[in-house]
């Protein structure tokens, strides 16, 4: 029998995929199998279909489309392409070219299918984990080069020594999943598409320094992804795979999710450790840091959404078949993901190393508004501007800090010619005024000042003297903040003076 995925993600089913899942369903001889997004955005959902003899096509299908598709023979399998059935030819390479070890299993599996999950692999991490001491867990993690993927690159199996390493009658392992970057969707579709393995990292964390209660601290705008993750951790202590007697072996381990109010600052661990105490989220000043005095005081691991759901594959396959990817000292795969002014937006696992212009040209097609690509946006709303002239840049952590850029999550908005930079300089400091916690001035009132500064180089007010007041602002800014909030807001705003300062002048 045929099989068609459709994606169940909030972004598929904005653009129809429940219905266009409904139609197809009616007709006889499919079955519609609803899986999480295999991570290409489209203004359609992104359907895929599976003969007996293997996959067949991958493309964008309109709930309109569904009755021409029929009439095509493409359900039946008589059309091997769907992308080329609609004029679209370069979805099935895009998908085939990745290297998919965090991401392996989304789009795949019905995320909420226990049966599923283990029949793809999940679930083998544990056990191994399981089956090593806490520190041989601790220096698998550290030995296989995972960095944290939330943005700042620290070696996650380093975080989890020190938090072995504390002496405390209480440990927790804290997920960041408030994913605030604009640009960045990873964690969501991670979430929406295969929870489990979240559920299967954190469970290893905490075997791995003691931990016995963790939360998942996740954005309310990802009303789908709550919903989804607290079902699955319902099925995962059904499963055993949580609970007082994890998988028989005597350890205990529970999960929590805590939704978010909005605040771009509670992504920063410490305001989110405050918050998910219940206060107002405030960045707490570091030391001590969460791994010695997290929650309620007590050694934490806090680690982005992906770092953790990296951590089964690992314990799977070994450290030595993770760092096998990658480059220099940024090893494994990272989740790319491609947004803004781009024709192919969506997900890209591939190992470090790849450059920024095969991302943005090759897997993203260049832009959709078809006119030339000017820059990039790499790292979110604090990472740098990169001109197309830098577009051979390594991913690669040491590379892009040398280049005056962070790969941070891995989020890559591009623009088109149109762009003004002054205008996203100006964005930049706008954006930090309004999301500043408030607790230190440099923050606080800098991010002000900037936008007054740029407004009147922009005006050509002094042009000259402005420029070096900008330049001190965001010295001050960077040296004197007291979170990367702050402390990062001048990264994008010197890289667009750097690169595009014809773009300051009236
Ligand atoms: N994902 C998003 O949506 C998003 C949003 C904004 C910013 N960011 C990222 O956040 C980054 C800044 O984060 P940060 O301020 O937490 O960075 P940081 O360098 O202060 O810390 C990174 C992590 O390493 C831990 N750490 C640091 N030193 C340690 C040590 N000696 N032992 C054990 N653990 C240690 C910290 O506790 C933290 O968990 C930026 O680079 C940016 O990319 C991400
Ligand atoms: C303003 C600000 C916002 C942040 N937002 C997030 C976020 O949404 N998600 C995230 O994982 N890390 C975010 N971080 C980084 C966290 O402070 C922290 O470094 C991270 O959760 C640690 O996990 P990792 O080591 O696995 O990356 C933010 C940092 C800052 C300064
Ligand atoms: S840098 Fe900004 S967000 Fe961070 S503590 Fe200071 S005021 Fe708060």
């Amino acid at each position: 029998m045929t099989k068609v995925y459709v994606p169940t993600d909030a972004a598929a089913r904005s653009v129809g995929a429940d219905e266009v899942a409904e139609r197809i369903t009616a007709i006889a001889g499919v079955e519609v199998v609803r899986t999480g997004s295999r991570g290409m955005l489209w203004l359609e959902p992104m359907v895929e279909v599976e003969t007996p003899e293997g996959r067949v096509g991958y493309g964008p299908v309109a709930p309109e489309d569904v009755d021409g598709l029929v009439a095509a023979g493409m359900l039946r399998g008589e059309v091997r392409d769907i992308g080329a059935c609609l004029g679209l030819v370069e979805e099935l390479p895009w998908m085939k070219r990745q290297q998919r070890l965090t991401f392996a299993r989304v789009g795949v599996v019905d995320p909420l299918s226990a049966g599923d999950y283990t029949a793809h692999g999940g679930i083998a991490g544990l056990r191994r984990a399981l089956s090593l001491t806490p520190a041989e867990v601790v220096e698998t993690v550290v030995d296989s080069g995972l960095r944290g993927r939330g943005g700042a690159g620290f070696p996650t199996g380093i975080k989890w020594r020190t938090v072995l390493g504390a002496q405390s009658d209480l440990k927790f392992v804290c997920c960041n999943a408030d994913e605030g970057d604009s640009g960045t969707f990873a964690d969501r579709m991670l979430i929406e598409g295969d929870p489990f393995t979240l559920i299967e990292g954190m469970t290893i964390a905490a075997y791995a320094v003691g931990a016995t209660e963790g939360y998942v601290y996740l954005r309310s705008e990802y009303p789908d992804a709550v919903a989804t993750l607290k079902e699955a951790i319902e099925i995962a202590r059904v499963e055993g795979w949580l609970g007082a007697d994890v998988l028989g072996s005597g350890f205990t381990f529970d999960l929590h999710v805590r939704v978010g109010a909005g605040a771009y600052i509670c992504g920063e661990e410490t305001s989110m450790l405050e918050s998910l105490e219940g206060k107002r989220g405030t960045v707490r000043a570091k030391p001590p840091i969460p791994a010695l005095e997290g929650l309620f005081g007590r050694p934490t691991v806090v680690n982005n959404v992906l770092s953790l759901a990296t951590v089964p594959t690992i314990l799977a396959h070994g450290a030595e078949a993770y760092a096998a990817y990658g480059v220099g000292r940024s090893l494994g795969t990272s989740v790319f993901q491609l947004g803004g002014n781009v024709a192919r937006g969506g997900i890209v696992e591939t190992a470090f190393g790849i450059t920024l212009g095969e991302l943005v040209n090759d897997f993203g097609g260049g832009t959709s508004s078809g006119r030339p690509v000017r820059a990039a946006q790499v790292g979110g709303p604090l990472g740098a501007y990169l001109p197309v002239e830098q577009f051979d840049l390594p991913m690669d952590y040491e590379a892009f800090a040398a280049a005056g850029a962070m790969v941070g999550h891995g989020g890559i908005v591009v623009f088109d010619e149109t762009v003004d930079m002054a205008s996203m300089a100006r964005f930049a400091f706008e954006f930090c005024a309004a999301e500043s916690c408030g607790k230190c001035t440099p923050c606080r009132v800098g991010a002000v000042r900037g936008v007054e500064t740029i407004d009147r180089i922009v005006a050509g007010d002094d042009r000259q003297k402005n420029l070096v007041l900008l330049d001190d602002l965001c010295e001050l800014m960077t040296d004197g903040s007291l979170c990367a909030m702050g402390g990062l807001t001048p990264m994008p705003v010197r890289s667009a003076v750097r690169h595009f300062g014809e773009d300051f002048t009236t």
